[in-house]
């Protein structure tokens, strides 16, 4: 495929995500941060619709709202225009229904890692049997069986990215946020990570908005791939990744070393330098 018909080629993103009142929209989203009599425009216009079981990686250059855009939509910063709605109402306050896991695990260090999944069951006032229950299929789920009596300070980064992703999945959220999760950990854990995360999607089939620097990272894990742009933050590019299977059987290195791949990443990769300029 050459490189300058490989747009026209990609299916659109938005098309795919348009179906249904399910899910999450973002309807004219802007965003302005105002300190005395300065004020900086972030966001602007963000209009995205997002299906239920949507797993979306977003691309962008540092500074262009990427996590501020996942800021409104957990609802912990109201926007200064728009409105994010989730199954068709509008969605102003954190709440169960948004999960977040963020580059760092920040699990309390004083509880077990099946404390630390409880813990926001019990805030949720679960009975304590539900909330053992619930614990145990979610460690399972993640592969952390056998680690529910330890400590954080006893894991591994890999081990505590996975407890945290456990703690939020184990509230049963419709959407999952994440802010480049992956992000601190080496090569390896990153990889076995990915593959993890992929296979408990296709599991759970939860809405995922996954934030990343690394393009590999996208075409890897992303059914539909995002990339915004700076000067104020906006979309300029929403396609479905042709490279996403649904399937457990992955092998990345095979991906990696298909030709569609590299045209792929070389795309992005123009597109982001682009937005950088
Ligand atoms: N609380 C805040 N007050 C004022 N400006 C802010 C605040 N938070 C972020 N900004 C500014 O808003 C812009 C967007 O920041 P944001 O963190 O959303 O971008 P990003 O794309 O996630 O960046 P990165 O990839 O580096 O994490 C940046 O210019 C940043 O300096």
């Amino acid at each position: 495929m050459a490189m300058h018909s490989l747009h026209h080629q990609l299916e659109s993103g938005a098309e795919h995500g348009a179906e249904g009142r399910n899910g999450i929209s973002l309807e004219g989203i802007d965003l302005t941060y105002s300190q005395g009599s300065s004020s900086l425009e972030v966001l602007k216009g963000i209009d995205l619709r997002l299906q239920p079981d949507e797993f979306v990686c977003v691309l962008g250059p540092s500074g262009c709202g990427k996590s501020s855009l996942l800021h409104i939509i957990a609802g912990y910063l109201p926007p200064t225009g728009g409105t994010v709605r989730i199954s068709g109402k509008a969605h102003t306050e954190p709440d169960a229904q948004v999960g977040v896991v963020f580059q760092h695990a920040n699990l309390f260090p004083w509880l077990t890692i099946a404390g630390n999944i409880e813990f926001g069951l019990k805030m949720a006032k679960l009975p304590r049997t539900e909330r053992r229950k619930r614990a145990a299929t979610y460690l399972e789920l993640v592969g952390l069986a056998q680690a529910g009596a330890l400590l954080p300070h006893q894991l591994s980064g890999g081990m505590k990215q996975r407890a945290a992703i456990a703690r939020t999945l184990a509230t049963d959220p419709s959407i999952v946020l994440m802010d480049e999760p992956f992000s601190a950990l080496d090569a390896l854990t990153r990889e076995s990570m990915q593959l993890h995360l992929r296979s408990i999607w296709l599991k759970t089939r939860k809405c995922v908005f996954f934030i990343t620097h690394d393009v590999d990272e996208a075409l890897l894990l992303g059914r539909r791939i995002l990339i915004m742009q700076p000067g104020p933050g906006r979309i300029v590019q929403d396609f479905v990744n042709p490279l996403f299977q649904e399937t457990e059987e992955v092998s990345f290195n095979r991906i990696r070393s298909e030709r569609e791949f590299i045209e792929l990443r070389s795309f992005l990769i123009s597109q982001i330098a682009q937005a950088h300029a």
